[in-house]
Formats: C-alpha cells, sequence, structure tokens
C-alpha cells in the first residue's frame, strides 16, 4: 500500500467538496481519477499530497508525503506560464527535493534533468527562456520537471490539457512504460477513452466518491448507471 483513503472527506471552510473517499492506491497501479468540472479531484490530490487535511476519516500514506519520492504535476495556472528561468533549469528544478543538505546539484541531477527533457522531446529547447516556450511545450517541461520527482509515485493534474494529439499520444506511451517500469501514476483527466485503456484503476468523484475499482468493473458500473 502507498496510500489509502479511509472514509475521508475534504472540504473548504467548513463546505465538503469531496466526501466518502475509500480506495487504496498499491505499487504500480495506474490510476485514473474522473469527474467533472468541480467534483473535487485536484481538492483530492492535495489530500493525497499532503497539503490538505481530511475533515473527517483519514488519509494514510505508506511514509511521510515529503519522503515518498512523488513527482506532481499542478493544474496549470497564469502564474507558472511567466516563469523567468530556462527550460533545462525549471525541469532540473525537479530535483530539489533530493538535495538534502547538498547545496548545489549534482552531475547525476543535471543528467537527469537532460534524459527527462529528451524524453518529453524538448532536448533542443534546454536553453531556451521557459516563458518563450508554447503551452504545449511548458506543460511538457513541467511534466519533465514531474519525472525529475518522481522516485515512487507520479501524480498529475489533467497531464493531458492543451496537447496535440501527436503529443498526447507520446505522454501516453511514455506514462505506459514508466508504469511497466514500476512508477505508480495518479492521474486526472478528462479523456474517458484514453483512461479506460490505459489506466489499471478508475476513481470517478461527483462531490463524493461514485465509483473506485479496476478498468473492467468500471466499464460494467457505467453499463449499469447508463441503463
Ligand atoms: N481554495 C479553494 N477555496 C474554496 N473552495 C475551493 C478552493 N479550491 C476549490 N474549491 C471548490 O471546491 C470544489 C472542487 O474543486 P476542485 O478544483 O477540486 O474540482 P476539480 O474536479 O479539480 O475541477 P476541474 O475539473 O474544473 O479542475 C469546487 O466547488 C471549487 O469551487
Amino acid at each position: 500500500m502507498l496510500l489509502s483513503c479511509q472514509n475521508a472527506a475534504l472540504a473548504y471552510d467548513g463546505r465538503v467538496v469531496a466526501d466518502g473517499l475509500r480506495f487504496t492506491v498499491s505499487a504500480g497501479d495506474y490510476l485514473c481519477v474522473l469527474g467533472e468540472n468541480g467534483s473535487g479531484k485536484t481538492t483530492l490530490l492535495h489530500g493525497l499530497l499532503g497539503w490538505k487535511t481530511p475533515c473527517t476519516g483519514k488519509i494514510i500514506h505508506a511514509a511521510q508525503p515529503q519522503n515518498l519520492g512523488i513527482g506532481y504535476l499542478p493544474q496549470q495556472t497564469a502564474a507558472q506560464k511567466d516563469f523567468p528561468a530556462s527550460v533545462f533549469e525549471v525541469v532540473l528544478s525537479g530535483r530539489i527535493g533530493r538535495l538534502g543538505f547538498r547545496p548545489f546539484y549534482a552531475a547525476a541531477d543535471k543528467v537527469a534533468a537532460q534524459k527527462n527533457l529528451k524524453r518529453l522531446g524538448l532536448g533542443r529547447f534546454g536553453r531556451q527562456c521557459f516563458r518563450e516556450l508554447s503551452g504545449g511545450q511548458q506543460r511538457r517541461a513541467l511534466l519533465a520537471r514531474a519525472l525529475c520527482a518522481a522516485q515512487k509515485l507520479l501524480i498529475l493534474d489533467e497531464p493531458l490539457a492543451g496537447l496535440d494529439p501527436a503529443a498526447v499520444r507520446d505522454v501516453y506511451a511514455l506514462l505506459q512504460k514508466l508504469n511497466a517500469d514500476g512508477l505508480t501514476i495518479i492521474m486526472v483527466s478528462h479523456d474517458l477513452p484514453g483512461a479506460l485503456s490505459h489506466a489499471t484503476h478508475i476513481l470517478h468523484l461527483q462531490g463524493r466518491q461514485k465509483f473506485f475499482g479496476t478498468v473492467k468493473d468500471y466499464k460494467a458500473w457505467r453499463k449499469r448507471e447508463h441503463a
């Protein structure tokens, strides 16, 4: 078990926005979180990252969240778009959590940043200023940054937003490979067909947990729901 929600609810100022959360994520899982706008997906991710404490129930982590080796790609915000640093520096900053008491990045950190830049098809953009990239290129650079941080768990909030179809295919292929190599993935997505063909588990939210289980069981549940 990497993390587990035990009848947890998350709220803002006493207003519950995600309720009845009961699910477990194990090492090697690929969980897609589905649900319409405002259904509590991003709030849940903040709970899983240990940034938001449940108002009832518990979210249990296998270790302190900061020691779990989590790479996180947030939903895009306007502030991220104007980051005044090179693409390489942005990606390299994903290694900050591994510096410990070291004051500088080591050669291994730089090699990892370059490798992840290449993985996302941005090998030749390293020296360019991050804010000069297109929206889709920025998204890929931030995914490369999250990969630099991810040792055990990758948490992605709508990683496909703003990507062209070829980039979407590439990201799915990359996630599939990383997952096959043992990385656990939790990903918020609005791409139902993509989730059904790539994930191992689905969590469906609608202000509360509507479904959690395997993709096969989710398909059967949807059939019943829409019958
Ligand atoms: N910081 C906040 N303070 C107060 N309410 C918030 C805050 N963040 C989100 N909410 C509210 O919580 C609810 C769930 O929001 P959340 O961002 O988790 O939804 P989501 O499923 O990720 O939506 P989307 O698909 O649009 O990104 C919404 O009603 C939203 O208005």
